[in-house]
């Protein structure tokens, strides 16, 4: 396993528990380090268990060395493929460093299978690096990942589907054998060429993220018109071919997928001349835009003093991730607007305290709430949904909420005496 964040370590740690030899290579020590002792870095339910069993029964191995991988049969390359900076592309630098690492060191035969999210097209250009690095005869093949964070372990264990890009059946062979268990409980596989598993990662993340976006432009419908979201919703989702997941309205998509996949997808379709993917850039404005429209509405609403409580910097609810986190982004842009912000995160107020450490962090959502002009929930935690908007009123200066994740109920805190906000909500809704 070559690269040991969210994607590699989920997966060396359940191929471990599959039965296989693991060895997982990352050129970070510190996250190595953790993984060693059977400590997640990261919030992943679950993975710590499946750490600690690997690497008690020896099956699960880390490494700083390269090196160490040469003798493996399959190597998976599980690195980042972030935005490009200054680019909307995908960065593929840390990859082709991995694969010529691999293909440099390899001392057999062996299979190397992409995971990495990348544009259509990558595995071409992957080719000729490991032809002109290796020593011995290295196939490539495409297998990409549909974990979401927060589930990754559920999410490896039982996939909806495994797609394997193959040139040959030999390479088929060896993903069936590596999948042995999978195959044997009767996941679903697509059998596949390389672009098309190269393709259909990106594919899933942009239609994930229009869906958002068009949630989020209907709930602008509704602030205007003075519907209701929350039965728009409902209303929807009851149609199985609209169904309810990834319905919810409010402040966007952020984490370190959906919106570098957008930008890559769209960043690639104009190389091959697709003009109609501007559709998804769209979908990336409207994201962007819920960012700053909370934004404004909380500007409207926090008086002389500006003192705003944020409940919830991650990027989701179940996540300690702010990478490219909207509540993180709002929370900056109120401070740097010159809000007196107060943050609470029931698990990421360290990850973003390492990333934000002007803003002020409390042990409480009640703690950030005291005192506060203008309360508003930024990630959808059931912490914050299950809040008493009683007690709560007595601990504010103002009882003003903004919910910007389209998650409280209303009514409940309007009988409580609210002024009620939100995006995708009628300021006038009674
Ligand atoms: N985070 C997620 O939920 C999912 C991510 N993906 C994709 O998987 C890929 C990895 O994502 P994450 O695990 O979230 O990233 P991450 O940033 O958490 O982990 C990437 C790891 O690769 C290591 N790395 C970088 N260059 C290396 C090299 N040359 N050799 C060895 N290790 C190297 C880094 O030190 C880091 O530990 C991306 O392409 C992402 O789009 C796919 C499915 C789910
Ligand atoms: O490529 C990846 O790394 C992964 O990206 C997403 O997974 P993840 O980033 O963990 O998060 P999601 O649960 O999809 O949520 C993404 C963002 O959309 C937001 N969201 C989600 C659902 C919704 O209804 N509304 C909404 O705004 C979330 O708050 C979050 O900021 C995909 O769901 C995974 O299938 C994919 O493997």
């Amino acid at each position: 396993m070559i690269g040991t964040g969210y994607l590699g370590a989920t997966h060396a740690a359940c191929l471990a528990a599959a039965g296989h030899d693991v060895v997982a290579h990352d050129v970070d020590p510190t996250r190595l380090e953790a993984l060693s002792a059977g400590r997640a870095p990261f919030h992943e339910p679950g993975l710590a268990d499946l750490l600690q069993e690997g690497v008690g029964s020896g099956r699960l191995r880390f490494t700083t060395d390269v090196a160490d991988v040469a003798d493996a049969e399959v190597h998976f390359l599980c690195v980042g493929t972030p935005q490009q900076r200054g680019g909307r592309g995908a960065d593929l630098g840390a990859l082709r460093t991995a694969a010529a690492a691999v293909a440099r060191h390899a001392r057999r035969d062996c299979l190397v299978v992409g995971r990495s999210t990348v544009p259509v097209g990558t595995a071409d250009d992957l080719l000729g690096v490991l032809e002109a690095e290796a020593q011995v005869s290295v196939s490539l093949a495409w297998n990409p990942e549909f974990l979401r964070e927060g589930r990754a372990v559920q999410d490896s264990l039982h996939p909806d589907r495994l797609v394997l890009g193959v040139r040959d059946d030999a390479s088929y062979a060896v993903l069936a054998e590596v999948y042995a268990r999978w195959l044997s409980e009767g996941t679903p596989v697509v059998r596949t060429d390389l672009r098309t598993a190269e393709l259909a990662k990106v594919s899933a993340n942009v239609m994930l993220a229009a869906r958002i976006s068009v949630v989020n432009v209907l709930g602008e419908v509704c602030e205007r018109s003075g519907a209701d979201i929350d039965d728009l919703v409902r209303i929807l989702g009851a149609d199985p071919r609209i169904g309810t997941d990834v319905l919810q309205p409010g402040l966007g998509y952020g984490g370190s997928c959906l919106p570098k996949d957008t930008r890559a997808f769209v960043a690639r379709a104009g190389e091959l001349g697709v003009e109609s993917a501007a559709l998804l850039h769209h979908v990336d404005l409207v994201n962007m835009r819920q960012r700053a429209r909370a934004v404004d509405i909380v500007r409207e609403l926090w008086g002389e003093r500006r003192r705003v409580a944020v409940l919830g910097v991650a990027f989701k609810p179940g996540s300690d991730d702010v990478r490219d986190s909207p509540a993180l982004d709002v929370a900056t842009t109120l401070q740097r607007l010159g809000a007196d912000v107060r943050v609470h995160d029931p698990r990421a107020a360290g990850s973003a305290a390492r990333v934000a450490d002007r803003l002020s962090y409390a042990d409480s959502a009640e703690e950030a709430c005291a005192d506060a002009d203008v309360v508003t929930v930024l990630t959808a935690w059931e912490d914050y949904i299950g809040l008493d908007p009683v007690a709560l009123r007595g601990a504010v200066a103002s009882p003003v909420v903004v919910d910007a994740r389209t998650c409280l109920d209303a009514d409940k805190w309007r009988a409580a005496g609210w002024s009620f906000h939100g995006l995708g909500r009628s300021a006038c809704a009674s």
